[in-house]
């Protein structure tokens, strides 16, 4: 078991990287897909069976957290790991995101950000040092700073004033996070859809030489291709010894294109999202059990899977649990969802390993394509 936070790359393929992260909590394999864990529970999973699918490190989120039940209660509690029973790594969002996608009347200024709850109404606000000190409070392992991520398209001052204010952030998380050696605090590069301004973002906070990086502000409903250009211009400035984070990103294919230009990390609400909506990620692509064509289907949705709720239950069951919004049928899809997204990680990992990469995405692009009728 290690004391200190360290990240090793083990193999390269091309731009693509297998490293590990270690911490005094275990160890992160990358490429690695991060269940969201929001409110200290990744939605209709136990933990347990998110750990067994190969999960090595789940979300949390400030906002959330700091709204209900408290950071100062889960510390009372014993810090979030043991507060929901995951005594493995977790990465915290710094609630920056949430606040300009979730609150009410918020108002931001150079000291942060104050808002109204959109539970009840309540007004709180969150400073870089706040969000550091939560953070803190939940004993997290991986903390973000404090930013402000802009929806685009936006006009070339306010994406400059914005990504200027989080790098300003960016020191003041540093210094309030302070020597943590079993943590880590990353930057977040901000700058938009404009290549100069995402590269001044990376190099300034590359000089904080921080534990890692993420790559902020996107996912927010641009273009794959833009985003995919956005990772071609940002990421060659970045550290390549740090690992580097796509936040929000993605799905399958945002993946193994992500992987391939040097992203080491991903979140997304996706899998667990459309598992309670009925959608099935799988080797075959997506399929939407609303559909009445599974209504007399006996194939399980993957008989090769060794999740039994990919392997053991007929498509026409989880049809029927959809179509009567039986829980039992949120709770299979996410399941399949996050054990897909989990093989999916794996292959990527092991291909990388044997520098077969390409290889690996034809494969799997193929697969998707041709679907399982
Ligand atoms: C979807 N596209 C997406 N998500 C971005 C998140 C939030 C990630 C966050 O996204 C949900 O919060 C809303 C998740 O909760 C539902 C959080 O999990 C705990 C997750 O925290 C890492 C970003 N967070 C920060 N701090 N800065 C960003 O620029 C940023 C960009 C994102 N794009």
């Amino acid at each position: 078991m290690t004391e200190r936070f360290s990240f090793s790359l083990l193999a390269t393929d091309g731009r693509a990287r297998r490293g590990e992260i270690a911490m005094p909590r275990g160890i992160v394999r990358t490429p690695a897909f991060m269940p969201v864990g929001t409110a200290g529970t990744v939605k209709a999973m136990y933990l347990d069976q998110v750990r067994d699918l190969g999960a090595d490190i789940i979300l949390g989120n400030v906002y959330h957290l700091m709204l209900r039940p408290g950071a100062e209660r889960v510390a009372r509690l014993g810090g979030l790991h043991d507060f929901a029973r995951w005594p493995h790594p977790i990465l915290t969002d710094s609630g920056g995101f949430q606040v300009m996608s979730l609150a009410e009347l918020r108002k931001l200024d150079e000291t942060g950000v104050t808002f109204r709850s959109h539970v009840d109404g309540s007004v709180h606000s969150l400073t870089p040092e706040r969000s550091i000190e939560i953070q803190g409070l939940l004993d997290s392992d991986i903390q973000m700073q404090l930013d402000e991520c802009i929806r685009l398209p936006a006009e070339r001052a306010e994406i400059e004033r914005a990504m200027e204010l989080s790098l300003r952030w960016a020191e003041r998380c540093r210094v309030a996070f302070g020597d943590q050696p079993g943590k880590a605090m990353f930057g977040i590069v901000q700058g938009g859809d404009l290549a100069d301004l995402r590269q001044r973002s990376a190099e300034r906070l590359a000089a904080m030489d921080l534990k890692g990086y993420a790559v902020g502000g996107l996912a927010v409903g641009e273009p794959q291709e833009v985003m995919l250009a956005i990772l071609d211009e940002t990421l060659p400035v970045l550290p390549q010894e740090k690992p580097r984070y796509l936040m929000g990103v993605g799905t399958p294919d945002d993946i193994i294109k992500s992987v391939a230009r040097g992203i080491d990390m991903f979140d997304c609400v996706m899998p667990t999202r459309a598992g309670r909506h009925g959608l099935a990620y799988t080797r075959f692509g997506k399929i939407n059990l609303k559909n009445a064509r599974h209504a007399d289907d006996p194939r399980p949705l993957d008989e090769t899977s060794d999740c039994p709720a990919a392997r053991d239950y007929s498509r026409a069951y989880l049809h029927h649990l959809v179509k009567t919004n039986e829980s039992l049928g949120g709770m299979l899809l996410t399941w399949n969802n996050l054990a897909y997204y989990q093989q999916l990680m794996a292959g990527i990992r092991a291909a990388i390993e044997a520098k077969r990469y390409d290889a690996f995405c034809a494969e799997v692009t193929e697969a998707w394509a041709k679907g399982d009728m």
